[in-house]
Parts: C-alpha cells; structure tokens; sequence
C-alpha cells in the first residue's frame, strides 16, 4: 500500500550559475530536521464511486513532475515521503493508512502536504490531523478551508465518496464533540443541488460562491476568511482543483464552466499560510488523463510551492 521515495520523478533543468536550484536538486526522503512532507494519495476510487471520471491514482506522480523544475527559494528542507496507494475499492483502509502517515509526519514536526488523489483524500488528511491534536487538547478548534467547486457534503450513509468527506468529518467531529468549522470557497451554486446549500447552511459553513469572488471583493471575502481563522487554532487547507476555471485547470473529473481564476485564490492562500496556523495541506483531483499541456499539474504544483513559500 506504501510507495517510497521515487527519483525518476524528480528530474529537470540544472543550470550551471551558482544559487539556481530547482526542487529536484532539493527534495529529499525524509529525514529528521523538522520540514515540509510531500505525501502522494494515489486513489480514485472514491471518484469512482461517485461516479465521475477515474485517472487522479496518477495525480501525485503528475504534481511531482510539474514541482521538479520549479525554482527553489525556501530556506527549510523538502521531503518526499512517497505514496499511500489505494488498492481496488479499498478506500476506508487507504484512508485510514493516509491518516496513520499523517499523524506520523506531524509528531515529527513536519508540515505534511498532500498531494491527491479524487477529494476522497481529505477525509484521511483530516483522519491524521484529528489523531494528533486529539491527543493535545480535548476541543481542538480546528478550521477547514476549502477551495472547491463543489461543497462534497452528500449524504455518506449509503456511499462514501470524493462527494462525501466534509459531510464525513461533520459526523466524526460531532461523535467528538468537536466544533465543525467548514468554510467553502468558490463553490458553484449550479454545480451543487438545493439539499446540498441546506445542509451547508445547517452546518454553518462559510460560503463565498464563484460568482461572488473578483478582484473587486477580494477584500471583503479576505476580512472574512480572517474573522473565520480567528476562530481557530488550527487550520487544515484543502484544494479541489476543480475550483479552478477549465482552461487553467482541464485535468479533473469535473472542469469548471466558470470558476475562480488562481490569481484570485493565490492571495487568499498566502493569507492562510501566514496566519501562523495552518497545520496540514492536501489538492485533489489532478486527473493527468484530461490534462491539456500539463495546465492542472503546473497549477497545482504552483499552489504547492506558493503554500510552502518560506
Ligand atoms: N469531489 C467531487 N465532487 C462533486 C462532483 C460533481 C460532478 O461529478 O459533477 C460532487 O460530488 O458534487
Ligand atoms: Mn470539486
Ligand atoms: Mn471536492
């Protein structure tokens, strides 16, 4: 279930100038020094299930290739702690066995980032997170920010799914008693059904529509995000590249008619990484077999290196 540390795909460019590293001349297995952690959810089942179009298995192999080349500016280390692979339909297990990675790269100090994988991943992000503050402290004030066309909030009692996993978490922390804090933004109120805005406003998620998301409200939607982390002490960031319009991100189950350009949603990202909270980060759906020219891949890496930019 476990794939390790892989070098053919951090390969690229090596210029001869001194100071001109790019991330596959840095990216390393994992070591001690506290650092970020690349961690690949290789599954589609669960987009499978919910029906829509397999190819994300392939998505963290694709993130890493379009990361490779990418100019290195941090100053901390970057490791590549390999893949959970879901096999078959076996997607509680691979959940659960990306949960158990998760908390163990926390206790270590790292800052994992997981690269998916169909949005089923966030429900075993989010499994890992909840181990290891849940052994801290008793009511974490945990937030969820999602960038998403799409709530994912469905109903899990029959299926579980890349549609169900916040809706998944809802009941877990409800179990815990835990606050659920959610916040959705870009969502699509053409893409999401009634039943599914209902249950959102039952849950109290914070709600900015794609349509509602421009330069000119950049601001306001801005002073909210941080009225909702002032509410938290931690934060857990969750990238559905499908929040992205279908020309810059082709390469998902389900491309977006409209959706939220990454110039708009790249401040936003670099406002929740620099509130001092964010604890664990994972994208989902980079489907290679839709990608046109590698567009989803090089955003998606983009956002990677703009979440770990430090
Ligand atoms: N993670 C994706 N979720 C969407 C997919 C929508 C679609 O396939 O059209 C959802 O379930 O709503
Ligand atoms: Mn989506
Ligand atoms: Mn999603």
């Amino acid at each position: 279930m476990a794939d390790r540390f892989n070098d053919t795909l951090w390969q690229g460019r090596a210029d001869p100038e001194p100071d001109s590293d790019r991330w596959h001349q840095k990216v390393a297995p994992v070591a001690e020094t506290p650092g970020v952690a690349l961690l690949g959810f290789a599954s589609d089942a669960g987009v499978r299930r919910n029906h829509g179009r397999p190819g994300a298995s392939e998505g963290p192999a694709a993130i890493r290739r379009a990361l490779a080349n990418l100019a290195w500016h941090r100053q901390g280390p970057v490791y590549d702690a390999g893949d959970v692979r879901c096999e078959g339909d076996a997607l509680e297990a691979a959940q659960q066995a990306l949960g158990v990675r998760v908390h163990q790269l926390l206790s270590a100090g790292h800052f994992p980032v997981v690269l998916g994988g169909g949005h089923e991943v966030a429900f075993g992000s989010w499994q890992g997170l909840a181990q290891y503050l849940g052994a801290r402290e008793a009511h974490p004030r945990l937030g969820i920010i999602n960038f998403d066309a799409h709530f994912d909030l469905r109903d899990p009692a029959a299926v579980t799914s890349s549609g169900t996993p916040f809706a998944q978490i809802a009941n877990a922390c409800e179990q815990r008693h835990w606050p659920f804090r959610y916040a959705c933004l870009g969502v699509s109120r053409a893409s999401n059904t009634r039943a599914l805005f209902r249950r959102a406003e039952r849950l109290g998620v914070l709600v900015h529509e794609d349509r509602a998301m421009r330069e000119s409200t950049l601001e306001a939607i801005a002073a909210d995000l941080d009225r909702f982390m002032a509410d938290c002490d931690h934060l857990y960031l969750t990238v559905d590249l499908d929040v992205l319009p279908a020309c810059e991100a082709p390469g998902v189950s389900a491309p977006a008619a409209r959706g939220v350009s990454l110039q708009l949603i790249e401040p936003l990202i670099q406002q929740i990484r620099d509130s001092g909270k964010l604890r664990l980060a994972d994208l989902a759906e980079l489907n290679p077999s839709h990608d046109i020219d590698s567009r989803t891949a090089r955003a998606a890496a983009r956002l990677v290196w703009c979440i770990t930019e430090q």
